[in-house]
């Protein structure tokens, strides 16, 4: 039986994915991790734990390299919230043009009767804009900027799109009137609104900040939808009171954003929609199984890609470093446990590596020997040995 242990408010509909040899508790030797926004820096991976799963699509709450250095698989959801993410951003640009917020509070702070005698003459306050026309900056165009692109596409907006390290696969899915700029300044340059879709690390701290604001043109409306720190808040905050940035929104809160008439600060509900809760938990928990009964891999974030049809009896899995001679070193153990590989596949992705060999024999007795053997190659971070029961 494999011990899930879930964080966050997990789908019940995804949840119940799992076959009856899950066990979804608390126990202190989990197999799997099955999470959303918790933040596991602070936590001390247990050695038991294979396999952590993000429903949805951040992984910066995850300690990438303590997982790797533990031998435990990281997997997100890709896509699976995009088309909420999507829909919540393509609200936030209408209530930015049409100035929806304090128009949609104006009944709530007047009588009916003054409601009805003012509302011809105040209406005027309340003038708008469309969004025919105008230019919508798209930063990242992956699973949720192809999205909010192509959408803002079909309000009739321009969309100009920045995405250096686009992938092949997402080009497909970008209508080809999306323009392509290149770099962050050109996109931004004749913008009216600017949103960011690109992953939280290292290069993206900061993304946008005062020379990429200074590049945008007066009376901008800017969101950050993806994580905090993309954008600098600070500078923001700058721009917003040099009347430089119109509105910032925004679904992460910090408190100088607080108590501001030009900030709109939602707590992180991009993805909080029920559709896209149960497909983040139901893809999650598939990707737990998978992983788990075959050692299958299909775009985890520390792990290479290998699928091998699990068609022998027993089948190792090594999680080790890309590092010369390991596949050698790990065959060698077979042959000295005189045991005849059936099929074997390698793959690197940057400083780990994974190995996959199926065996049609085993002998119980020595396959524990054999394990101890694998573990005990220096670079070896973890071994498992799958069967078909
Ligand atoms: N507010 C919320 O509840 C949600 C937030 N998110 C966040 O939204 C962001 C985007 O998510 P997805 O579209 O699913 O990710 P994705 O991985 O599908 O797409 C990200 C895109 O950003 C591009 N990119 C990376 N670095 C870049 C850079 N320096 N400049 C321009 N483009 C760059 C990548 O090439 C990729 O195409 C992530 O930060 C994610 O955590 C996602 C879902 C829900
Ligand atoms: O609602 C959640 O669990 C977080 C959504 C999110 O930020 C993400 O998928 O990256």
């Amino acid at each position: 039986m494999y011990q899930v242990k879930t964080y966050n408010a997990i789908a019940q509909a995804g949840l119940n994915t799992f076959t009856k040899d899950y066990a979804l508790n608390q126990s202190d030797q989990p197999d799997a991790y099955l999470i959303r926004s918790v933040n596991l820096h602070q936590e001390t991976l247990p050695k038991s734990l294979k396999v952590i799963a993000r429903a949805g699509a951040g992984v910066n709450n995850v300690p990438l390299e303590a997982a790797t250095a533990n031998g435990t698989a990281v997997f997100n959801t890709p896509g699976s919230n995009a088309n909420a993410v999507k829909e919540l951003v393509i609200a936030l640009l209408v209530i930015a043009s049409r100035n929806l917020m304090a128009a949609a509070s104006y009944s709530a702070e007047h009588t009916e009767a003054d409601v009805s005698q003012r509302t011809e003459h105040d209406k005027t306050k309340f003038n708008g804009t469309e969004l025919l026309g105008k230019t919508l900056a798209v930063i990242g165009l992956g699973h949720v900027g192809s999205l909010v692109a192509n959408a803002a596409l079909s309000l009739g907006m321009n969309v100009i799109g920045y995405d250096p390290y686009l992938s092949a696969d997402a080009a497909w899915n970008i209508a080809k009137q999306v323009q392509r700029a290149a770099s962050i300044k050109d996109a931004v340059k004749d913008a009216d609104y600017v949103t960011v879709h690109v992953p939280k690390n290292e290069d993206t701290l900061h993304l946008i900040s005062t020379t990429e604001l200074n590049a945008m043109q007066p009376g901008v409306n800017l969101f950050n939808y993806s994580r905090i720190g993309i954008v600098d808040n600070a500078a923001a905050v700058t721009a917003l009171n040099a009347g430089h940035v119109a509105h910032y929104y925004t679904d992460f809160g910090e408190p100088q954003l607080a108590n501001r008439q030009d900030v709109t600060v939602t707590p992180h509900i991009g993805g909080s929609t029920i559709e896209a809760e149960v497909n983040g938990a139901t893809q999650a928990a598939k990707t737990i199984m998978t992983y788990l009964e075959t050692g299958n891999v299909k775009a985890a974030i520390n792990l290479p890609d290998l699928n091998v049809p699990f068609n022998a009896a027993y089948r190792f899995t090594v999680i080790h470093e890309n590092v010369p001679n390991m596949v050698s070193q790990i065959t060698s153990k077979l042959a000295t446990a005189n045991l005849n590989i059936a099929t074997m596949a390698n793959a690197a992705k940057d400083k780990t590596a994974y190995t996959i060999i199926d065996v049609d024999d085993l002998d119980h007795q020595s396959s524990q020997q054999l394990i101890d053997a694998l573990n005990a190659i220096p670079a070896v971070t973890r071994v498992r040995l799958l069967s078909h029961n």
